[in-house]
């Protein structure tokens, strides 16, 4: 059992589910843990205080306490050590535990923190950095970018409904060029997946299963309002990658560039607006070395 806990806090994220928190935390002092609390103070820190866990030893667990955005800094911090990784889902969308199917009784989420598997998982690189979930680009890419942090606190969800509505009342977004080494497709959106799921419980690309090898790339047409009101739908039947007009690369390296005029199109990673394009994404499996190792039901 492990005793020794460093929790990773972002205390922006999410939206209002701090209860959550107390009671994990509880739910492992009883068992016994002793828990210190990092709280990050901005962007970059959760990853350096993963880093610090791991090179100063003494310690069992890091757990990342809040959204997407912070598993994968910590995630990125923790790479290369044998730390496990733990979670606990206090963020907006939360897509990892619901993808990997993370118990929502805090009691059992403290337990398994502590007594759960850690297993390596497969996990996709981007530009040298690693992600867990997907990295999108166009549609997503500007909604994400667009997301104003206090809207996002305030009205959660919700705030990226607003933004998506946004993107297809005023569409006009890049126009991407992605290749595999083999195809070359121009699209309007497109999302290299490591997961199932995707802002939240829609299910992006049913193919995948997050414990399985590899990369699923999903180049959408998407770029004028009907396309995107199309995509939205396709989205929320769960049939976008089975779609006629959507082309599947299933290549374990994938280049993204901007097809058009120079302009600086955003990038998100795990739901976070972290890179602009050109970006080169690589699939990670479990036989490649360093690896993330991840305390999963
Ligand atoms: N104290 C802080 N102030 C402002 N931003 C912070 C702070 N600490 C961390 N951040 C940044 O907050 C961003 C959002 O965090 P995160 O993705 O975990 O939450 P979320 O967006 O609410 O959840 P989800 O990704 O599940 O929708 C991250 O990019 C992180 O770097």
């Amino acid at each position: 059992m492990r005793r020794a806990v460093t929790l990773i806090y972002n205390p922006v994220a999410g939206w209002r589910r701090r209860r959550k928190l107390i009671e994990v935390v509880e739910a492992m002092n009883r068992r016994g843990a002793i828990v210190t609390l990092r709280e990050t103070g901005g962007p970059g820190d959760a990853e350096r205080f993963a880093r610090e866990a791991a090179e100063a030893g003494g310690t069992d667990i890091v757990v990342a306490a809040g959204g997407d955005g912070t598993i994968n800094e910590v995630a990125n911090g923790l790479v290369g050590s044998q730390l496990p990784l733990g979670v606990i889902p206090i963020g907006t969308a939360n897509v990892l535990a619901i993808e990997i199917g993370l118990p929502t009784s805090s009691d059992e989420l403290g337990a398994l923190l502590l007594e759960g598997r850690a297993r390596a998982i497969g996990a996709g690189r981007v530009n040298k950095r690693f992600f867990l979930l997907w990295v999108g680009a166009g549609f997503d890419g500007r909604l994400v970018h667009a997301i104003n942090p206090v809207m996002k606190r305030r009205f959660g969800k919700l705030a990226f409904v607003w933004a998506g509505l946004r993107q297809i009342v005023f569409p006009g977004g890049p126009r991407l060029r992605v290749s595999d080494g083999v195809r070359d497709v121009v699209c309007g959106w497109v999302v290299v997946a490591n997961a199932c799921h995707y802002a939240g419980k829609f299910r992006l690309a049913p193919s995948v299963r997050f414990e399985d090898v590899g990369l699923v790339t999903l180049c959408v047409p998407a770029r004028g309002r009907l396309g995107l009101v199309w995509a939205m739908i396709a989205l929320a039947l769960g049939r976008l990658e089975r779609a006629r007009n959507v082309d599947v690369l299933r290549g374990p390296s994938i280049h993204i560039a901007d097809d058009g005029p120079d302009e600086v199109d955003p990038v998100q990673v795990d739901g976070d607006d972290m890179l602009t394009l050109p970006v080169d994404v690589e699939c990670w499996d479990v036989s490649k070395a360093p690896q993330i190792r991840l305390v999963m039901p």
